[in-house]
């Protein structure tokens, strides 16, 4: 199968130029990753399975059409991109602490002449605005992540339905048993069930 074709396997309703602005993704990536590393060499070959489709668990999840979200730590994108792609109603903003990677990051959103992205060399602890989701990919623990963020949450009313989620891989028992003494509803759960996605896990923090 063509790889941006497993994409269109899971979301089937995509429009020709969601269709069309994945296809071109795993050829930006590709080309821009010879200059700047923002994915381990091996993983590019399976960009599509490593990080794009890692990126869109965080859809299966939860729907963020209309929502404004904070992208924390995205490095070359992720899982911002992918997201903006497919929510093109939402409006998202990408921050990361490192500078070139965020030059990859506006380069990527130029080519592909998305609208609903902004990309900033910004540490999170100095991202200003408020957002009804901040999500996050292989960032930091959760409890320095929550403290960083929780300001930034736009409302904590249940039915708002507002909150952090992040994509996290390796032992979280503990990292989640620190978390849970503070926020009580705190859920984790398996990426949607592939062969891809069996060692991650998505956190969601509801505020
Ligand atoms: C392991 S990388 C993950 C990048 C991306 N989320 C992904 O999944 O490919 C972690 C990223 O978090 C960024 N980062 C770490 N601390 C940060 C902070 N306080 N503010 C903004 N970015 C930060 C790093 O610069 C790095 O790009």
């Amino acid at each position: 199968m063509d790889s941006s074709a497993i994409i269109e396997k899971y979301f089937i309703d995509l429009s020709e130029q969601q269709k069309a602005q994945f296809k071109e993704l795993g050829s930006l990536y590709a080309e821009w990753n010879d200059k700047i590393n923002v994915v381990s060499r091996k993983d590019i070959e399976n960009i599509y399975e490593k990080h794009i489709l890692h990126a869109l668990a965080i859809a299966k999840f939860q729907d963020l059409s209309e929502k404004k979200i904070l992208d924390v730590g995205t490095g070359g994108g992720f899982p911002g991109i992918p997201l903006a792609i497919l929510f093109p109603d939402a409006e998202f903003t990408l921050v990361d602490s490192i500078g070139k990677k965020i030059k990859v990051v506006n380069a990527v959103i130029e080519a592909l002449g998305l609208e609903n992205v902004e990309a900033f060399h910004q540490r999170a602890e100095k991202t200003k605005g408020k957002f009804n989701f901040v999500i996050s990919r292989a960032v930091t623990r959760m409890k320095p992540f929550l403290h960083w963020v929780n300001q930034k949450i736009y409302s904590n009313k249940p039915e708002d339905n507002c909150g952090v989620i992040a994509l996290k891989g390796g032992d979280l028992e503990e990292e989640m048993s620190e978390i849970k003494r503070m926020y009580q509803e705190v859920s984790i759960s398996d990426y949607f069930e592939e062969e891809f996605f069996d060692t991650k896990k998505i956190i969601f923090v509801p505020f």
